[in-house]
């Protein structure tokens, strides 16, 4: 997988050391990340680590403290200017729908349009409803319509005006998991069809990685890491992004070559993009699904916790020094909590931090 390309001749949005926050003190600071053309980008971190700040600066509603906005070419935010939101072509689709309730699906959907007459206006609604599958409820309010439906009208509201970019902010949260998924790709392949960029702001990388070209990592209102996410899973930048994404447990060991580490797992061997000097400590990053069941291993944790998850079950595993670390296998290989297991690592990458 190669890495986002990291140097088009223009980005769409370019985002270059912005600090901004509330009062005199920065909520987010020295945030780099930019975005192609058509690209879904993805702001993923914890709770207060800064998203909806950021979004809140991209949308015009927060004015910039230190670096600079550019979309399309053009400063939309410096220090001492904001160019206001409703110039900026950039629509919005928050958690929780923000429809009129007193406006009927279509008036809602046709409500920023401006400057066409009615029977365009009309046209150009019918192809919005249609295009994410709700043309049947045009004449409906929205007390009508299911959650999932509320945020097609919301998606339809904001491409209405065609703007440049759309802001997406949590804007599946209030759904169920299984609706969350499909709606999350269907607006994917709405965005994708139509080459509007976006940008995702959200604390689930199920979703992020589902939906996004790229992904930016905060931790309090810093960017750890801005890349595609086969990259943030397999080539994390740091430990926390190695811990946020993705399941796993660090095991301690050894260097005992470029791209072999000696621990109490055994000797582990995979891909590196940075090598290792011989005898450096490290903490290894073991991956539920970096362990594998070998009924001929002479390593056999015991099973200190077991969870049931349908097709699969999760096991956690202790080694004879307290070494902890977690197997997903598929549930027909059912073990008993104190069972010592026979298993071995099979990791196709190698994470690992110098320990400090
Ligand atoms: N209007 C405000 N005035 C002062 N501080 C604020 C304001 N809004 C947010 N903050 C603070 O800024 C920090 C970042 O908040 P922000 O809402 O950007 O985080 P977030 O990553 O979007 O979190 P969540 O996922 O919980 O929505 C938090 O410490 C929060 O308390």
């Amino acid at each position: 997988m190669p890495p986002p390309n990291l140097m088009p001749d223009s980005w769409l949005l370019d985002v270059r050391a912005l600090g901004c926050g509330y009062g005199s003190a920065n909520v987010v600071s020295d945030v780099r990340f930019a975005l192609g053309h058509g690209d879904i980008g993805c702001l993923l971190g914890p709770s207060g680590c800064g998203k909806s700040t950021i979004l809140r600066a991209l949308a015009g509603f927060l004015p910039i403290s230190e670096g600079e906005i550019r979309l399309n070419d053009q400063a939309i935010s410096v220090p001492g200017f904001t160019l206001p939101p409703e110039q900026r072509r950039i629509g919005m689709v928050f958690q929780d729908y923000a429809l009129f309730p007193h406006l009927t699906i279509a008036e809602n959907v046709g409500f920023g349009l401006k400057g066409l007459s009615r029977d365009e206006k009309r046209i150009k609604t019918a192809s919005l409803l249609e295009l994410v599958h709700l043309q049947d409820l045009a004449d409906k309010y929205p007390h009508q319509l299911s959650g999932g439906q509320q945020q097609r009208v919301a998606l339809a509201r904001a491409l209405a005006p065609e703007p440049t970019l759309i802001l997406l902010d949590e804007p599946f949260s209030n759904l169920d998991a299984d609706l969350r998924r499909r709606l999350s790709l269907d607006v994917r392949d709405i965005l994708k069809e139509l080459g509007i960029s976006a940008l995702l702001v959200t604390h689930d990388q199920q979703e992020a990685f589902a939906m996004c070209d790229q992904v930016a990592v905060l931790k309090d209102g810093q960017v750890q890491q801005w890349d595609v996410p086969y990259n943030l899973y397999h080539e994390p930048a740091n430990r926390f992004v190695a811990g946020f994404v993705g399941q796993g447990a660090f095991v301690p060991g050894t260097a005992s070559g470029a791209d072999t580490i000696e621990s109490e797992l055994g000797s582990l061997t995979g891909k590196r993009n940075r090598q290792w000097r011989a005898g450096t400590l490290l903490d290894v990053l073991i991956r539920p699904d970096d362990i594998v069941y070998d009924p001929d291993s002479d390593l056999k944790p015991r099973v200190v916790e077991k969870t049931f998850a349908g097709t699969s079950t999760l096991y956690r595993f202790r080694l004879s020094d307290d070494t902890e670390f977690e197997a997903l296998f598929r549930s027909h290989l059912d073990f008993r909590l104190g069972e010592h297991v026979p298993v071995r690592v099979e990791a196709d990458h190698l994470i690992a931090f110098q320990r400090t």
